[in-house]
């Protein structure tokens, strides 16, 4: 099968490495012209050390190529998502597309699957969402994910087509709550590596993650998913890894924050942008969401570690 990949970075090209060496042909589009003449000659990818880049993957400088493909991977950070579909609507229609990037937009507001959907109603939405590092997929170890598609025969399709020999589909037609899981996830990194970087323990930490499934699912279910889709691969499971892992850039920018030191503004962090978008959810929907409260508060210099601290401890006791 032929399956285009939009945007050269660390999970769209691990994505095209792990479907290439299952035999698909793949065409890849990266907006950095040098990047792809480097990966098309090189066969290297600076953010994937070490990985060999198949022959039938085709590093594209244009879209033509990509464009042609009936499913397109959208593997670009969520913050750029609305805009690259806005851009390129007309040629998008009647594709399946599936978003593989987590985070909530700050402008709509919407998730990945719920943006391509308002900005390309004709197309098939979908979303590749769970526990699992770019490293960690184009080096062939399984990994297991969820496919989200409102139409669960659409969504069986995808489901066949981009499982491999290593990566192992789950499928879901709750696309909202696959979408909250994956993005709010990334808030609750943050929040554990500044646990950990401020040298709070990893009883902390636990306390984090354990107080920080159910804000996810508070804001899930209020927006339309399922809590039964939190608890799944997409929610609890890439909960766990991202707040327990260095591979995490959302756990790594938490730890320099708990550290109190600069962290690269190049790296792809959406929990940041996504805890803003959260506490102006919050604030709309009368919800009460305290960790990505802070989590926002602290990205912006709002607060310092030992406030945010003192916000969380100094709540109301109540019942768990
Ligand atoms: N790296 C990982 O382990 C995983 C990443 N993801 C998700 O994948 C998405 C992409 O992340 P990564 O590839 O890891 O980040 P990355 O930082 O390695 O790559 C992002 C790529 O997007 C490109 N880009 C940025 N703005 C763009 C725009 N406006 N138009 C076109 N291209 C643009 C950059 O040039 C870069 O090549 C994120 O939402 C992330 O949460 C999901 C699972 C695992
Ligand atoms: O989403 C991921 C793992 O599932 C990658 O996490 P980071 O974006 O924090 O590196």
């Amino acid at each position: 099968m032929k399956i285009g990949i939009i945007g050269g970075g660390a999970f769209g090209t691990a994505l095209g490495v792990a479907l290439a060496l299952d035999g698909n042909e793949i065409a890849l589009w990266a907006r950095d012209a040098t990047a792809v003449e480097m990966m098309q000659t090189t066969r290297m990818n600076a953010k994937l050390p070490g990985v060999a880049l198949p022959q039938n993957i085709t590093f594209c400088a244009t879209l033509g190529t990509v464009f042609a493909c009936d499913t397109l991977l959208l593997a670009i950070p969520a913050q750029t998502l609305p805009d690259f579909l806005k851009t390129h609507a007309a040629q998008l229609g009647g594709k399946y597309l599936v978003a593989c990037c987590k985070g909530i937009d700050l402008t709509r507001m919407t998730g990945p699957a719920s943006t391509i959907r308002d900005l390309v109603p004709d197309a098939t939405a979908a979303m590749l969402t769970g526990p699992s590092f770019a490293a960690d997929i184009a080096r062939g170890l399984p990994t297991a994910l969820t496919l989200a598609c409102a139409d669960d025969a659409q969504g069986a399709i995808l489901q066949t087509a981009l499982s491999t020999t290593s990566l192992r589909l789950y499928r879901t037609v709750d696309t909202i709550g696959a979408e909250l899981g994956g993005a709010l996830k990334n808030v609750m990194a943050i929040a554990s590596g500044v646990a950990i970087g401020a040298g709070l323990g990893e009883s902390a930490r636990a306390a984090l993650i354990t107080r920080g499934f159910p804000e996810m699912q508070r804001l899930a279910t209020k927006l339309g998913g399922q809590a039964d889709t939190l608890s799944g691969l997409s929610g609890f499971g890439d909960l766990v890894l991202t707040c327990t892992s260095e591979q995490s850039r959302n756990f790594r920018y938490g730890l320099a924050l708990g550290r109190g030191e600069s962290f690269d503004s190049s790296t792809t962090v959406e929990g940041a942008a996504t805890a803003r978008a959260v506490r102006q959810l919050a604030h709309d929907l009368d919800i009460d969401m305290p960790i990505c409260t802070v989590v926002a508060d602290l990205t912006e210099n709002k607060t310092d570690v030992m406030r945010a601290l003192n916000a969380l401890l100094s709540r109301p006791l109540k019942e768990e």
